[in-house]
């Protein structure tokens, strides 16, 4: 078994080039010289604020900058939750301006994850609705813990609100188009064995064996002459990035107009108020 907690403190070290209040989200960890490991470290559910997304980029960044990295594993740092997604409260409420600061800040992630040029292996660690699942599919090979409870999917439309057009576009990218349409439609939460009988994750393994796994995945990429690889993956992803990168601005424009809807606020806001039955 794969020491992940020790080692990861042993070999832990903080992200440069971003404030210090944003550097306690990530961890950022070299265990083996061609692949680095990226901890989500945002309790209690690793949700994407503004700031852990621009964590997150960075994190990623300062991977790459290394030229001996050629993978990189994406973890959590809670045993059941991969990500919640966005943070619900940066939708509910909002400043106008921070929405859309927001906004581009998830771009930039959806951007940076997807167009890496490391293989990304996703060690998806329980649960990872919406933006969790965004995360996981931006990845090159996922991995997920087992138990029918965890639960991955894009579940938007059960908040009233819809993924954004290149959202849909990777989902449908990754289990086909009649399947993106159950998915979608009905907000469709699927557990770890659904998630495979689609293709939304390629394997499912024991919560222990999870970093192990993704770690052995990410150094068999790794040792793929990386020329040819990257360049591989620049055909599979360039059109749908350089589309985005065209229509960031627009996008931008359709996200604020959706989220500062009333309708769309009173979905937000009783979703919200329903979770953990707390707020
Ligand atoms: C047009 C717009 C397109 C926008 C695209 C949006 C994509 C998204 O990502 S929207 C976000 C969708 N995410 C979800 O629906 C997940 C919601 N969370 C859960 O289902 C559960 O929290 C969980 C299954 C992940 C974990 O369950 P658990 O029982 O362990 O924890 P909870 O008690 O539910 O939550 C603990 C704590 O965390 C708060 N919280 C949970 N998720 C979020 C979130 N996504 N954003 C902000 N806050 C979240 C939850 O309210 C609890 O807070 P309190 O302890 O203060 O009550």
């Amino acid at each position: 078994m794969f020491a992940s907690r020790g080692l990861l403190r042993s070999s832990r070290r903080l992200v440069g080039g971003i404030s210090s209040a944003t550097r306690t989200y990530v961890n950022l960890s070299k265990p083996s010289t061609s692949v680095a490991v990226l901890e989500l470290d945002r309790a209690p559910v690793n949700s994407l604020s503004k700031e852990m997304a621009d964590a997150v980029s960075a994190a990623i960044k300062e991977a790459e900058g290394d030229d001996k990295v050629q993978a990189l594993v994406l973890k959590s740092s809670n045993p059941k939750i991969f990500s919640a997604g966005l943070d619900i409260t940066e939708m509910n409420n909002p400043e106008v301006e921070r929405l859309e600061d927001f906004w581009r800040s998830i771009q930039d992630l959806f951007l940076t994850l997807y167009g890496s040029r490391l293989s990304t292996v996703a060690a998806i660690e329980g649960h990872s609705p919406a933006g969790g699942c965004l995360l996981a599919m931006s990845c090159d090979y996922r991995v997920m813990t087992e138990g029918e409870n965890f639960k991955i999917g894009l579940n938007e439309t059960k908040l009233g609100i819809a993924a954004p057009y290149w959202l849909k576009d990777l989902f449908v990218k990754t289990i086909g188009n009649r399947e993106a349409e159950l998915g979608l439609g009905l907000g469709k939460l699927y557990s770890p064995s659904e998630a495979l009988s689609v293709n939304l994750i390629d394997e499912v393994v024991k919560n222990e064996d999870v970093l192990e796994v993704a770690m052995k995945e990410a150094e068999t990429w790794a040792k793929i002459p990386p020329k040819g690889r990257v360049a591989s993956k620049v055909m599979l992803r360039s059109e749908m990035m350089d589309e985005l990168r065209e229509k960031k601005e627009l996008d931008v424009g359709w996200f604020r107009d959706f989220i500062m809807e009333e309708g769309t606020q009173k979905g937000i806001d009783a979703y919200l108020k329903s979770l953990g039955g707390k707020k």
